[in-house]
């Protein structure tokens, strides 16, 4: 016997109320909360995740154009009425889909590649709301990205601004560039996915950014329009960014003095969501935090730019696996699902916590059990989550929560497993955003030796 089967809801009216879709009520709050489970239809208009697995295979990708876009609404809203605008970080889900949901609605995007450039340009991004971050920017990244006219080059070293400006020259353009500074504060978040302190690989140290703008300065197929920093991702807190955005006006102050002009702020990304308990604050108080704080300031004026990521679809996705077998042991209970950690490797790469739940529940007397539920990959770290209490059988669904972001963008084909399709529903209809990928597709360009 079983019931309440998982549903993805329609978009919802636009534009959306104030509540964000990736904090806490994301759980609690049936208006925005895309993938809630059970969440019983109330009107027609849902999608049960049953029929997906079963037309689409597992494990399998699911995205929610009304959660994406609700997250970017929230953003929109709290950035209207002051020069604020949202370049989405492709890196966290890099799909075409979600990349065309974004630019119709008037997103930018922030690129780290060549590849994520290509993307962005595929589906129509004006390249006037392109900027490029990243340390390693090779040479042909950087005429492509030259070439497209993207508004800004997020510089990180000053042998990248060096080659930067001899590539300008050499083509006879002038390149717009911001010097990403790293300002030396402690996120709080993962050591892994921190990046403004200085022990971090990123931006140029806070106390070297004022000659380094003066050195900019000099160059002359350069034109500095802007200062950015990202101090980290999956920050819960807003101190950090205050601490930031002060160190920050400091900077530009002292710039300025030197009479160059910073046109734009560009204060990152890096909001966090909820994957377990997490409180991050709301979009909305996120935003509108930083640009209060910014006015108190005298800054008001200023052009600011977010590059938010995992905010925007973090909580817009669900990974859909089937569990192989069931494992009983002395230790351990495990579940062998079909989704491993080259679909999902937030788990085995940071311990990160997804929540994991039946798309099914059980109502015959299936008993409920501790669980290690983990994949078919050959490692020990092949984990989605860890002591999780379930009610399971071998070919029940179950649904990994908050994979928007950073899951499928860092998939693998470890093992020799083509990586899974991804689904996005809209409305009523779900449609194919990605196929799954075949095995002759993993090794197509592969060649042996000749005999
Ligand atoms: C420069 C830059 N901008 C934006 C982001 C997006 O971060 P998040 O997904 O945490 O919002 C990242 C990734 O951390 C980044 O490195
Ligand atoms: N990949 C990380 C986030 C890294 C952010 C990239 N700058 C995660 O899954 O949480």
């Amino acid at each position: 016997g079983q019931r309440g089967a998982l549903y993805l809801p329609t978009v919802p009216p636009l534009p959306e109320p104030v509540a964000a879709p990736q904090t806490g009520p994301l759980k609690n709050t049936p208006a925005v909360s895309p993938l809630k489970p059970p969440a019983p239809p109330s009107s027609s208009k849902s999608v049960p995740l049953t029929t997906l697995a079963r037309q689409f295979g597992t494990p399998l990708y699911v995205y929610s154009r009304a959660a994406l876009t609700c997250a970017y609404q929230a953003y929109a809203q709290a950035c209207a009425g002051h020069n604020a605008k949202v370049y989405y970080a492709v890196k966290a889900n890099s799909n075409l889909a979600v990349l065309d949901v974004f630019a119709k609605l008037g997103a930018g995007f922030d690129i780290v590649s060549g590849g994520e450039l290509a993307r962005v340009l595929k589906v129509g991004a004006d390249p006037e709301k392109i900027v490029f971050s990243g340390v390693g920017k090779s040479v042909s990244e950087m005429q492509s990205a030259l070439n497209a006219g993207v508004k800004c080059f997020n510089i990180e070293s000053l042998p990248e601004l060096h080659r930067l400006h001899e590539i300008a020259a050499n083509t006879g353009k002038t390149a717009r560039v911001s010097l990403r500074v790293n300002p030396d504060v402690d996120a709080k978040t993962h050591a892994y996915i921190s990046t403004g302190l200085k022990s971090n690989k990123f931006g140029i140290a806070f106390d070297e950014a004022r000659a380094a703008y003066r050195t900019a300065a000099s160059m002359e197929s350069l034109e500095i329009i802007g200062i950015d920093c990202h101090i980290g991702s999956q920050i819960t807190d807003i101190a950090p960014y205050l601490d930031a955005l002060d160190k920050m006006l400091e900077l530009i102050e002292s710039i300025e003095a030197d009479g160059i002009k910073i046109s734009h702020l560009d204060m990152g990304g890096g909001l966090g969501i909820c994957y377990d308990a997490e409180t991050p604050p709301a979009i909305s108080t996120f935003v509108h935090t930083l640009l209060s704080h910014l006015a108190k300031r005298g800054h008001g004026h200023r052009e600011i730019l977010f590059e938010p990521g995992r905010s925007l679809v973090g909580n817009a996705g669900i990974l859909l696996t089937k569990v192989e077998y069931l494992k009983p042991g002395a230790a351990k209970n495990f579940a062998i699902v079909d989704a491993g950690m080259n679909d999902l490797a937030r788990p085995a790469m940071y311990q990160a916590y997804h929540d994991l739940i039946p798309v099914l529940q059980h109502r015959d007397n299936t008993p409920q059990a501790l669980y290690d539920v983990v994949g078919p990959v050959c490692e020990s770290g092949d984990w989605l989550g860890r002591d999780r209490t379930l009610a399971l059988k071998s070919g029940d669904l179950l649904a990994a929560r908050s994979a928007g972001a950073y899951s499928f963008a860092m998939s693998s084909n470890y093992n020799t497993r083509p990586r899974a399709a991804e689904v996005m529903v809209a409305g009523e209809h779900a449609y194919l955003v990605r196929a799954r990928e075949t095995v002759e597709e993993l090794f197509a360009a592969e060649m042996r030796l000749p005999d």
